[in-house]
């Protein structure tokens, strides 16, 4: 930041969406594979390019692009998201003397290796769905600030009772709702006991479909370069872990599920669960929408329905969605 007879100006440039892929090749034959989206910004003493038009402590955005491709082709090992974003932060922050901080962010394309047969394929890959995120800050010092993430990851319960006796049911032009007699067995997810006023409509429920498409952001411990673990692929391997934490969590047991009663309750028990199994972690954001998914009724002229819900045909829908969001940090660092 800069002050300027009474001016304030915060600068840094950057460039975005450079798309690299690396193929590393094994020895016995397996290739590895990835595919990124590289976002750097950096913070640098430029003043003069913006007040005189002086570019001479620029460090040329195009320079900056050409960098990911040189480092990506340095990098002769298969590494992390956030391995090659350290590894592209430091260059820039200790290369220039002008450049007093680096951010990298990465999105990394969800390519898996294919199985044919059931058997592993040693360089056939197909696209998945939900990307891995990360955001790395380098500063001179070897100050460090790193964030995974997840997303785009999109799950949904059905949660229908077995045995269901019969339901009534209204489209509350919110949320799906069908408010079920059931012969007791177990429903998975509800919404009950909310602030009701001249203006809610939403009734009760303890059966509805949950459906949301989960973004997860959360912050290591690790608070200068040189306490980063040495292992390799630990980022990735833990991005996997915390994914498959976030999803048992929401998910429970394959047979008999979990009930929710709320976005908001099983936002935070994914969030507390990360925590729990990862000292590592600081904390985490969730964002949760609740996706609608809305109770099709059909009335007819002639005959008394055409469609008649009864927890089978729904309506999809993310125009309006609920939005659900929070932070779970550690009040006391256990590292
Ligand atoms: O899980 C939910 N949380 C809410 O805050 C909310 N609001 C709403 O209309 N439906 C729901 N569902």
């Amino acid at each position: 930041m800069a002050e300027l007879s009474g001016l304030k100006l915060e600068q840094r440039h950057g460039k975005s969406r450079v798309r690299v892929a690396r193929v590393w090749r094994d020895r016995d034959g397996k290739h590895h594979f990835a595919e990124w989206s590289v976002n750097i910004s950096l913070i640098s003493d430029c003043l003069p390019a913006y007040v005189s038009g002086d570019n001479s402590d620029i460090v040329a955005t195009d320079t900056m692009k050409n960098t990911v491709y040189a480092k990506a082709k340095e990098c002769s090992e298969q590494l992390s998201a956030e391995d090659f974003a350290i590894v592209l932060a430091k260059h820039f922050t200790s290369f220039y003397q002008q450049v007093t901080a680096a951010i990298v962010n990465i999105v990394e394309k969800p390519w898996e290796r294919i199985s044919i047969k059931g058997q592993q394929h040693e360089h056939g890959f197909k696209l998945g769905s939900e990307r891995h995120t990360t955001e790395v800050l380098v500063d001179k010092s070897g100050t460090l600030r790193l964030t995974s993430g997840i997303e785009g990851l999109s799950i949904l319960k059905t949660t229908k009772p077995q045995g269901n006796k019969g339901s009534t049911f209204r489209n509350d032009g919110d949320i799906a709702v069908s408010i079920c007699i059931t012969n007791g067995s177990l429903k998975q997810s509800g919404f009950e006991g909310f602030i009701t006023d001249q203006y809610t409509m939403l009734p009760e429920t303890r059966e509805r479909m949950m459906a949301t498409e989960v973004t997860a952001s959360w912050r290591y411990s690790f608070e200068s370069l040189s306490s980063l673990p040495l292992k390799p692929l630990y980022f990735t391997e833990r991005y996997m872990d915390v994914k498959e934490v976030l999803l048992n969590t929401f998910f429970g047991p394959s047979k008999e599920g979990v009930y929710s009663p709320s976005v908001q309750a099983t936002l935070y028990e994914m969030a507390k669960a990360v925590l729990g199994r990862f000292p590592d972690i600081s904390f985490i954001q969730l964002k949760m929408p609740n996706l609608h998914f809305l109770p099709v009724n059909l009335p007819s002229k002639d005959k008394p329905v055409i469609v008649k819900f009864a927890d089978d045909v729904y309506l999809p829908t993310d125009e309006p969605h609920g939005t659900i969001q929070a932070t779970l940090s550690r009040l006391r660092s256990k590292m």
